[in-house]
């Protein structure tokens, strides 16, 4: 349902302005990366690709972001769809023609080619959903201690392939974790005292423990790819080699013999790495998407529903 070019009658020039205000907002803040990325995942994932992720509470409403796993979204994620929609808003024949939904798509594509990843042609045609509660959130989300199964199963509700799941993880590639996300990696692992999480490389875990000391400062976060944090490569999957996974979900790709030659073909071919995400996140941004005015529209202010 959704198509390439689907404003081309309507906002021609809607992806050049998409993505020269994603331009701007990158050169004040390289968060607007993994910012922008892990907001449409955390979109796609609650009620399809339709924007309500970024929708505010209210008086009568706790809507998704206020939700525990969506508290560490990161601020300048969702000004960057702000900005953007703003910038499309300002044209006269674009205000109120492009879904909040759409700009996110767009945004997160953007962010990726301009972070050295693939570029590629998005889909469009989403609609804006009609609500954003904290409750619709609990239960939707991969947690970072999943298993295979678990990973692969709660990709499975929404569609969405082992393979897929796995190239799709690669967003870790950019952005930070919190340490309590992984503490009990590096720390009493499996509740025994002093012990390390033994699929974790044991120099990496001594540098993460001087990051991460125990109690600490709950707001310092660790980059999720030690070695290239800021470009959008496959060096992801060469870490996972290395035993260098951050997160216990990272790591169980490598180590599960089902997950591994996946692993291990991306890290070697990274042509098939780009290859593999575009499919995979096309196939992310076709969750749940609303097309028919009955179950969207298109949002005024992303942040509030019309
Ligand atoms: C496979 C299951 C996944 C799990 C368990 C998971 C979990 C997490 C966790 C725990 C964090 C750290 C949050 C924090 O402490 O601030 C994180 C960060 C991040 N995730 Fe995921 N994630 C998964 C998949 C994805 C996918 C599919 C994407 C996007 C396509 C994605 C994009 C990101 C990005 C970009 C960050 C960094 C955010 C930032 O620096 O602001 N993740 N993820
Ligand atoms: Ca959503």
């Amino acid at each position: 349902q959704l198509r390439q070019n689907y404003y081309a009658n309507i906002c021609p020039n809607v992806e050049s302005i998409v993505r020269n205000a994603v331009t701007a907002k990158l050169q004040q803040t390289s968060v607007t990366v993994p910012g922008t990325l892990r907001l449409f995942f955390h979109d796609c994932f609650v009620n399809g690709c339709d924007a309500s992720v970024i929708v505010a509470s209210t008086a009568s409403n706790t809507a998704e972001k206020d939700n525990s796993i969506n508290l560490s979204l990161a601020g300048d994620g969702f000004d960057t769809v702000i900005k953007a929609k703003a910038a499309v808003d300002a044209i006269e024949q674009c205000r109120n023609k492009v879904s909040c939904a759409d700009i996110l798509a767009m945004a997160a594509r953007d962010v990726i080619s301009l972070s050295g990843g693939p570029s590629y042609a998005v889909e469009l045609g989403r609609l804006d959903g009609l609500s954003s509660t904290s409750a619709s959130v609990d239960g939707k989300l991969p947690l970072p201690t999943f298993n295979l199964n678990q990973l692969t199963a709660i990709f499975a509700a929404n569609g969405i392939s082992q393979t897929d799941m796995i190239a799709l993880s690669a967003a870790h590639t950019v952005g930070f974790s919190h340490c309590d996300k992984f503490s009990n990696r590096i720390y009493d692992f499996g509740g025994q005292a002093g012990s390390i999480d033994p699929s974790l490389n044991r120099t990496y875990a001594t540098q993460l423990q001087i990051q991460c000391p125990r109690n600490v400062d709950p707001t310092i976060a660790v980059p999720l790819d030690p070695v290239s944090p800021r470009a959008f490569d496959n060096q992801y999957y060469l870490n996972l080699q290395q035993r260098m996974g951050l997160l216990s979900s990272d790591q169980v790709l490598a180590e599960d013999t089902r997950s591994r030659p996946t692993v291990n073909n991306w890290a070697l071919n990274s042509v098939a790495f780009n290859q593999a995400f575009v499919a995979a996140i096309t196939n992310l941004g076709r969750v749940g998407v609303k097309t028919n005015p009955s179950e969207g529209n298109i949002r005024r202010d992303c942040a509030v529903l019309n």
